[in-house]
C-alpha cells in the first residue's frame, strides 16, 4: 500500500482555516514532508485592513515555515490563495474559483471555525454549522474528490461523561434552529441561548456538536473524517519544539501566570489535562486524510484526539511544571513573581483573588495614577477573569474519551510513517513537554529573546526584594497600630524587648569573658 507522502503525491488539498494556528501547522506539514503534493488550495478572507495576498504573504513569512524554506525555497508556489468569506452565501467563492476547485480538489481538510466561547449564537452556528454545510455541498459537486476531513473538538460533547467515538444524536435538528433563528433579531437570540445550549458550557461545544451531525446528514456518498482534538497545544516535536502562537486554551493561562498576574484559578488538581500537541493533531489529520481516501470507510470514523485515556497529566502537575519552568526560564518584566495555584474551592479561590488580584492590582494602579499614569491593572484583571471563567468548566472536570480508532490508525501506518506522521502520545514525556510550551510562549508569542533571561532574573529578584520590603513595613505599621490600641500588645512588646535585651548583654559578657 502507499506511503502517506506516497498518497499525497499529485494530489490538490483544499483547506479552510490555514490561517489560523491549526491550519498552518497543517499546511506546513503536508509541504514538507509531503514535498510532491501538487497543490494547496486555501480559502482565506480579507481582514482587519489586510488584503487575501498581504495575508497569506505575511503567513508564509512565520518563522514555523522555516525549516519548509530551507528545504525548498519554492514551497510558496504550492500555496494557492482563494478569496472565501465562510459566513456569505457559496462561501463568497467566485464562480471562476468555485469551478477551479470542483474540478480538480481530491482532499479537503475543514479546519475553520470560530472557537471563541462567548460567540453569539447566531454567528456561531453561521461558522461552525451552516459553513459546514455549504462546504459540504461544494465537495459533493467535486468529481475527484477521496476524503473530506472535518476538525471537530472532544469537547463537542461535554455534556456527557464517557464519549465514544460515534456522532451522538444532535440536541436539536441543525434544519430547525437555523430556520428559527434566521427571523429572531440578536436580543431574542441573546436571551434562549442559556435554554438552548442546555447542559453545555459554551456556543462553541453547542454548534461543534451540531455540525457533527451536519456532516453526518449532508455528506451522501462522500469518505468522510472526523477528528476530534481534545485541548490542542503547543507542538511537541515539529517543525520544532514549543510552537505556539496565540493565547488560547490553556496557553493564556500560562503566559498570564509566568508574568506573575495570575496568581489564582479554580481546577481540580486531580483531574486530566487533556493536552495535546498540536503536531500530534495535525499527524493524526493526515493520516486519517490518507486512510479515508484509500479505504473509503462506508460510514464516518471519529477519532478522538486525545492523551488522557493513554498518558494522562492532571492539572496539578501542570501548575507545579508550568510554575517552576517560568522560574528557570522567566518571562520579561513580570509584575510579581509567577508564583499561581489552582483550587476547586470557590471560596478559597475568591479569597485569593482579592488578595493576590484585585489588592495589588489597586495598588499598583495607584501608584500610576499618583504617577500621573493611566491606572490598567485593574481592567487587565476584569479581562483575565472573564477568560478564566470560561475555561473553569473545562479544568475542573474529568472526562473519558474512547482512542480506539487513534490506535487502530496508528495499526495501518507502516514504520516508516509511524516515524514521519507519529501521533503514539504513549512516547510524550510531559515534564519535558510543559518546558518547551513555556519557552514557546516566551519566543513565539510574546516575542521575547531567550538572551533576555538574565535581565528577567534579576527584574524578579527586585521584585523580590519589594516583596520583602513591603510586608516588613507592614508587619511593623500593624504593630504599631496595635501598640497604641492595646496594653497586652504594649506588655507583649516590652517584654520582647527585654528580652533580646537581655540575650544581648548575655552575648556580650560572656564574650568579653571568653577574652
Ligand atoms: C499555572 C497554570 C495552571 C493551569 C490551570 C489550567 C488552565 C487551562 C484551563 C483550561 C483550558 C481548557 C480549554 C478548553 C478547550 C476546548 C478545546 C477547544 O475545542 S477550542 C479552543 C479553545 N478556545 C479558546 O480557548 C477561546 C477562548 N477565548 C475566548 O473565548 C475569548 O478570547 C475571550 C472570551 C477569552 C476573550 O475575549 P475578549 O473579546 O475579551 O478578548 P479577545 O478579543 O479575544 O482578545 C483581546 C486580547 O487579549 C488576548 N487574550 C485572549 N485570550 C487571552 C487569555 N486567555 N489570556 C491573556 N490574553 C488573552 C488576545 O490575544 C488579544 O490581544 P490583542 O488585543 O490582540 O493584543
Ligand atoms: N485550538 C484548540 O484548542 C482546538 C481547536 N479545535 C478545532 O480546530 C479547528 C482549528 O482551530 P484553531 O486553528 O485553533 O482556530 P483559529 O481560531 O486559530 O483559526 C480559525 C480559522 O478559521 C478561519 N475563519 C474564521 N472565521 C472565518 C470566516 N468567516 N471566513 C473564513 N475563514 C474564517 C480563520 O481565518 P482568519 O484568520 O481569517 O480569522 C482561521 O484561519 C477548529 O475547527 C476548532 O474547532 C478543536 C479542539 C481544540
Amino acid at each position: 500500500m502507499a506511503s502517506i507522502a506516497d498518497y499525497y503525491a499529485g494530489k490538490n488539498v483544499l483547506i479552510t482555516g490555514a490561517t489560523g494556528f491549526m491550519g498552518k501547522v497543517l499546511v506546513e506539514k503536508l509541504l514538507r514532508s509531503c514535498p510532491e503534493v501538487r497543490a494547496l488550495y486555501i480559502l482565506v478572507r480579507p481582514k482587519a485592513g489586510q488584503s487575501m495576498q498581504e495575508r497569506v504573504s505575511d503567513m508564509i513569512k512565520c518563522k514555523l515555515f522555516d525549516r519548509v524554506r530551507e528545504d525548498s525555497p519554492d514551497f510558496h508556489q504550492k500555496i494557492i490563495p482563494i478569496s472565501s468569506e465562510l459566513i456569505q452565501p457559496g462561501l463568497a467563492i467566485s464562480p471562476g474559483d468555485q469551478e477551479r476547485l470542483t474540478s480538480c480538489v481530491h482532499i479537503i481538510f475543514h479546519c475553520a471555525a470560530t472557537i471563541r466561547f462567548d460567540e453569539p449564537l447566531k454567528h456561531a452556528l453561521q461558522l461552525n454549522v451552516i459553513a459546514t454545510q455549504q462546504l459540504l455541498s461544494l465537495a459533493q459537486k467535486m468529481p475527484h474528490l477521496q476524503a473530506f476531513i472535518h476538525i471537530s473538538t472532544a469537547y463537542a460533547n461535554c455534556n456527557r461523561r464517557h464519549i465514544d467515538e460515534v456522532i451522538y444524536p444532535p440536541p436539536v435538528e441543525p434544519r430547525k434552529l437555523i430556520d428559527s433563528l434566521e427571523w429572531m433579531d440578536d436580543s431574542i437570540v441573546r436571551e434562549i441561548t442559556p435554554r438552548l445550549i442546555g447542559d453545555r458550557p459554551n456556543t462553541y461545544t453547542y454548534t461543534k456538536a451540531l455540525a457533527e451531525c451536519v456532516v453526518q446528514k449532508e455528506s451522501g456518498k462522500l469518505s468522510i473524517g472526523i477528528i476530534r482534538p481534545s485541548i490542542v497545544g503547543a507542538s511537541w516535536k515539529e517543525p520544532f519544539p514549543g510552537w505556539i502562537d496565540n493565547f488560547n486554551g490553556p496557553s493564556g493561562v500560562f503566559i498570564a501566570a509566568g508574568k506573575g498576574i495570575l496568581r489564582t484559578m479554580r481546577a481540580n488538581n486531580d483531574a486530566v489535562a487533556d493536552l495535546i500537541p498540536v503536531d500530534v493533531v495535525i499527524n493524526l489529520t493526515l493520516a486519517a486524510g490518507w486512510y479515508t481516501a484509500v479505504h473509503r470507510p462506508k460510514a464516518a470514523l471519529v477519532y478522538n484526539c486525545t492523551t488522557g485515556g493513554i498518558n494522562p497529566f492532571h492539572w496539578g502537575e501542570i501548575e507545579h511544571h508550568v510554575m517552576s519552568s517560568f522560574k528557570r526560564n522567566p518571562l520579561e518584566q513580570a509584575f510579581r513573581r509567577p508564583n499561581a495555584n489552582i483550587t476547586s474551592n470557590y471560596l478559597i479561590n475568591q479569597y485569593w483573588i482579592l488578595v493576590s488580584h484585585r489588592f495589588p492590582a489597586l495598588i499598583y494602579d495607584l501608584y500610576l495614577r499618583l504617577s500621573g499614569q493611566k491606572p490598567q491593572m485593574m481592567q487587565i484583571f476584569n479581562r483575565l477573569h472573564k477568560a478564566i471563567g470560561l475555561l473553569e468548566y473545562f479544568s475542573s472536570r474529568d472526562w473519558e474519551w474512547n482512542s480506539e480508532n487513534m490506535t487502530m490508525l496508528m495499526g495501518h501506518l507502516s514504520p516508516e510513517d509511524r516515524k514521519t506522521f507519529n501521533f503514539d502520545v504513549r512516547q510524550l514525556c510531559w515534564p519535558e513537554y510543559i518546558e518547551n510550551y513555556c519557552i514557546g510562549t516566551k519566543k513565539y508569542v510574546l516575542n521575547e529573546d531567550m538572551s533576555d533571561i538574565p535581565a528577567a532574573r534579576q527584574h524578579l529578584r527586585k521584585l523580590r526584594n519589594i516583596r520583602y520590603t513591603f510586608n516588613t513595613l507592614s508587619l511593623v505599621f500593624i504593630w504599631r497600630v496595635f501598640i497604641a490600641r492595646s496594653q497586652m500588645a504594649r506588655n507583649i512588646w516590652y517584654f520582647v524587648v527585654s528580652l533580646c535585651f537581655k540575650f544581648l548583654s548575655f552575648v556580650r559578657a560572656s564574650s568579653t569573658l571568653a577574652n
